[in-house]
């Protein structure tokens, strides 16, 4: 059996994927038990097959050398740290995590999604000329546990699930990032990486599968889009463009959100050899398809669409590494289901990366049946609203909601714009939004899927810039959708499902920023009275006195599979 040991022959860093040009490796013979027979050198043409991905390492049988990263097939060897490494993207993790145990004092000011109890010396330590660290040496109890990247987790309610997890990073720099990529996060004005972004993007970088639950507005979109970019840039603008076939691919359930990712996708990416294509509804297929055509990094765009295109159009599809499924829970549920799985089987097993902020357990089965050996991380109380929006439920029958909520709008103390008014249907949302505009005098426009792309493209960003202050929505934007500036949400209907009113009342806050969700229910929401009442005493939110007595008052039949209980107070 052949492996080859990884030695630089020049240029220093840790491999960073496709650029392995000035390195050799010694070519050495190494029997299944681990013994070397034989070793050479070989030129760097010779081992074109040197595996790039993590993904494209075999498991390692009974007796083989094993990647100290992930675990698969050790074929190769660090030539840095001598490990066996399975390829370069495990080299290149495997230093980054030694570069950021080095790491040096002078943190950027933590996010406000770090909990308070976090500070600059718990993230970083100083090695002193023994190799100790002082916080180690000084307070090794309370801080440095035998496993720092435990301690942090903890610290952060980063939880995780899976063999081989990449320790957390702590700073955008210590994970081999190209350099212009840092600098556009930079320009970003991202400081530092969010809880979610400092699990997610190293597993996601070693190209483990992942299943992400973190609350919304968390930085889960980012936490996708580094590695893809990252992965682009070092694949070569020059490969690229020979090659015409798409590098990766990000599903998502609107048209909306779909808009928004590319729009970061670009911010991100800008300067480097990565092209994008928006697939959705509203625009013409030809320009999609020769956008394609011409070699894009990432195709972001819905199911159906993507569908379309691709039975009307040869695209080839065997080029894409990369697989993101953003509001998996929704893509693998419902009218999404089946459309993902065919788009899924016409890939050649990518490395699929699955986020949402609410996944039930139905959902982590299916991700699990998609894909093995996947990486499960949640941060925070997973499928809980986001506790930075507090929740004002009130009771209001429905004939009188309408007028409760030109009371809100009308009040100086109540009303704070820019605000969402989510609503159960579309000629609800095209009559309350005229009703809202003719009795308040405030501003509102509608948006639902029956409008034009350029329309509702237009409507957000006139609420946007804030030239109308109040937005009549439905679904379709509450999901996903970063309504910058939105601390106000009312849910004028409630859905169907805890999961989209978790999913609405989130566009009222993004990074921790505190918003507020003023909540109408009423007997005609009977169905998740009881799940929304656990929601409210877990999130320690007022519940009305008639929300209470309607739950005591009997057994409410709650979701499929739940068993039926009782509520008391
Ligand atoms: N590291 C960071 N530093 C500062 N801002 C960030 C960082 N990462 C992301 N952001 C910003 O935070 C906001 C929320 O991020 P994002 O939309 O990705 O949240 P999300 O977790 O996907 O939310 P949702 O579940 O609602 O889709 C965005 O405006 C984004 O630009």
């Amino acid at each position: 059996m052949r492996a080859l040991l990884l030695t630089r022959s020049g240029g220093g860093g840790g491999g960073g994927g496709g650029g392995d040009k000035g390195m050799q490796y010694k070519s050495s013979t190494v029997a299944a038990n681990g013994n070397e027979e034989e070793e050479e050198l070989v030129s760097c043409d010779a081992v074109n097959d040197v595996k790039k991905r993590c993904w494209d390492q075999r498991e390692a049988l009974p007796g083989e050398p094993r990647c100290v990263v992930c675990g698969r097939y050790g074929e190769y060897i660090c030539d840095e740290t001598d490990d066996d490494i399975c390829s370069l993207e495990c080299k290149q993790n495997l230093l980054c995590k030694i570069a950021n145990s080095r790491l040096p004092v002078g943190l950027p000011h933590p996010t406000r999604l770090l909990p308070p109890t976090i500070t600059h010396d718990e993230c970083f330590y100083v090695r002193d000329s023994d190799g100790k660290s002082k916080s180690e040496s000084e307070s090794e109890s309370q801080y440095l546990t035998n496993d720092p990247s435990e301690l942090l987790r903890r610290k952060l309610k980063i939880n995780v699930r899976g063999d081989f997890v990449p320790a957390p990073i702590l700073s955008f720099a210590s994970c081999n990032l190209p350099q212009k990529l840092l600098q556009n996060i930079e320009a970003a004005g991202y400081e530092m990486p969010t809880p979610v972004q400092m699990q997610a993007i190293p597993a996601a970088l070693v190209g483990k599968n992942l299943l992400v639950s973190a609350d919304t507005g968390s930085g889960k979109t980012a936490s996708f889009l580094v590695p893809i970019i990252s992965y682009c840039a070092n694949f070569g603008r020059e490969k690229l463009s020979n090659q015409k076939k798409p590098l990766s691919m990000i599903l998502t359930p609107t048209r909306e959100l779909c808009i928004q990712v590319e729009e970061q996708a670009k911010l991100l990416g800008k300067g480097l050899p990565f092209k994008t294509a928006l697939v959705v509804g509203g625009d013409p297929m030809a320009g999609q398809l020769h956008r394609i055509q011409q070699g894009v990094g990432v195709i972001i765009g819905t199911p159906g669409r993507l569908i379309d295109l691709l039975t009307k159009y040869d695209i080839e599809l065997d080029g894409v590494s990369i697989l993101v499924l953003d509001e998996v829970d929704c893509m693998l549920q419902r009218g999404f289901h089946e459309q993902v799985m065919q788009i899924f089987r016409a890939l050649s097993r990518p490395q699929v990366l699955m986020y949402s902020a609410t996944i039930p357990k139905e959902v982590e089965k299916m991700a699990s049946s998609m894909v093995k050996d996947i990486i499960a991380i949640s941060v925070g109380r997973p499928n809980k609203p986001n506790e930075a929006v507090k929740q004002l439920p009130i009771w209001v029958e429905s004939k009188q909601k309408k007028k409760k909520l030109f009371d809100i709008l009308m009040s100086k103390q109540h009303f704070m714009p820019p605000a969402v008014v989510f609503v159960g249907s579309r000629l609800g949302a095209d009559l309350l939004s005229q009703a809202v505009t003719v009795t308040t005098g405030v501003k509102a426009l509608s948006i639902h899927g029956e409008k034009p792309m350029k329309e509702r493209r237009e409507i957000i960003r006139s609420f946007l810039v804030g030239e109308v202050p109040v937005i009549v929505a439905t679904g379709v934007l509450g999901r996903g959708v970063d309504l910058l500036g939105v601390r106000q949400v009312i849910v004028f209907d409630m859905p169907n499902s805890i999961k989209e009113y978790v999913h609405q009342i989130g566009r009222a806050s993004r990074l921790g920023e505190e918003g507020t969700a003023i909540v109408f229910v009423n007997e005609e929401n009977k169905k998740i009275l009881p799940e929304l009442v656990d929601i409210l005493k877990s999130s320690g939110a007022p519940i009305p006195r008639e929300l209470i007595n309607s739950c005591t008052m009997g057994t409410f039949s709650v979701g499929k599979g739940q068993k039926k209980r009782k509520h008391s107070f």
